[in-house]
């Protein structure tokens, strides 16, 4: 081939590259050109890698499948996930993410924003103000710098996806800082936040979930019978009234930001062997109920005597299945 043919060919792909998004985005992870979103694909993730949530299943295959749906939808998706500890809920915005972007968690339109880790403790804020002080003059500075973290990210994707852990430790400050952006509002400062979807997780409201659960397992009923008008109210009675999220409340809920308040149930002994199952496969080894009963049995469970529910949900078989795994 002549170099002069080759040039013109070479540039004819290049600016089909650069002009046609589509082929681009052939190669690189694009915003707009993400995989859409497969009400079916989403349900199969759901029920194949979620264990012991048939309510959030639900919910968020309703919630995340109609509002990508929605060509204009008029504020952004906010989903508020309440449970105890290791049920599932980083678990489930994980595959929320993998179902609308390719790279999941790690795509560069999807951020994790831990309380804890990003900001400090709420219960430790007189010291950590001292430290805030030195680092950065104020919490107003760290409102703003959060605020320019979204804004920046949007203008970037309209379909960004902000998942924020540890929500009932954030402080009040930051949370004020997120709420222009949840509102029905068209544009905020230039810039669109109606296609952005907001996951907030937190604890608040767990052991109004368990009473729920437990309730209904003392007088012998399925938890799959359990709905979600029987957890709505003892979700608003303990998100409302609980001290640590009162702030919470009074700034989030009492505006209906929030969209979908979704409860994550405590575990039994037999998620928890679902759990362990999974992972003896994902790890190449046969599975081996023996062991998988044995590693299930070293969790603790609660109420003391009834032991129905693990305190650790899932969060830790894997590193007990190590023990035996190395036998
Ligand atoms: N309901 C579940 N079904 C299947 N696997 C689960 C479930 N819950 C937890 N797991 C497993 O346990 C791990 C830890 O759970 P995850 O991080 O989602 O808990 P969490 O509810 O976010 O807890 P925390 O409140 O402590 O942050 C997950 O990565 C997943 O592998």
């Amino acid at each position: 081939v002549e170099p002069i043919s080759l040039g013109l060919a070479l540039a004819g792909v290049l600016t089909g590259y650069i002009s046609y998004p589509r082929l681009y985005c052939l190669f690189a992870e694009c915003c707009g050109q993400k995989r859409s979103l497969s009400r079916e694909a989403l349900q199969k993730d759901l029920d194949n890698k979620l264990f012991g949530q048939h309510l959030a299943k639900k919910v968020i295959l309703n919630a995340v499948s109609g509002f990508l749906s929605n060509p204009r939808p008029k504020k952004p998706l906010t989903l508020s996930l309440h449970g105890w500890t290791g049920t599932g809920k980083n678990f489930v915005s994980k595959i929320i993410a993998e179902n609308i972007y390719e790279g999941g968690l790690n795509s560069d339109y999807v951020h994790l924003f831990v309380a804890t880790l990003h900001f400090p403790h709420a219960s430790n804020i007189t010291l950590y103000k001292a430290r805030a002080e030195i680092w950065r003059p104020s919490w107003m500075k760290l409102g703003d710098q959060l605020q320019l973290w979204i804004r920046g990210n949007v203008s970037a994707c309209a379909r960004s996806i902000f998942i924020f852990d540890e929500m009932d430790k954030m402080h009040a400050g930051l949370i004020d800082a997120i709420k222009p952006f949840l509102d029905y509002y068209d544009v905020v400062d230039e810039v669109s936040y109606q296609k952005a979807i907001f996951i907030f997780l937190s604890n608040a409201g767990a052991e109004r979930i368990t009473d729920v659960a437990l309730d209904f397992w003392r007088r012998g009923k399925q938890r799959e019978e359990i709905r979600l008008k029987d957890m709505e109210h003892a979700l608003s009675v303990s998100v409302f009234n609980n001290r640590n999220s009162g702030f919470w409340h009074s700034s989030l809920i009492d505006r209906n930001l929030i969209d979908y308040f979704v409860p994550f149930l405590p575990l039994e002994y037999k998620h928890l062997k679902m759990c362990i199952r999974v992972e003896m496969q994902a790890r190449g080894y046969e599975i081996d109920e023996d062991i998988i009963s044995r590693v299930a049995e070293e969790m603790t469970f609660f109420p003391k005597e009834e032991r129905v529910f693990s305190d650790k949900g899932c969060k830790t078989v894997y590193t007990k299945l190590d023990y035996y795994l190395d036998d």
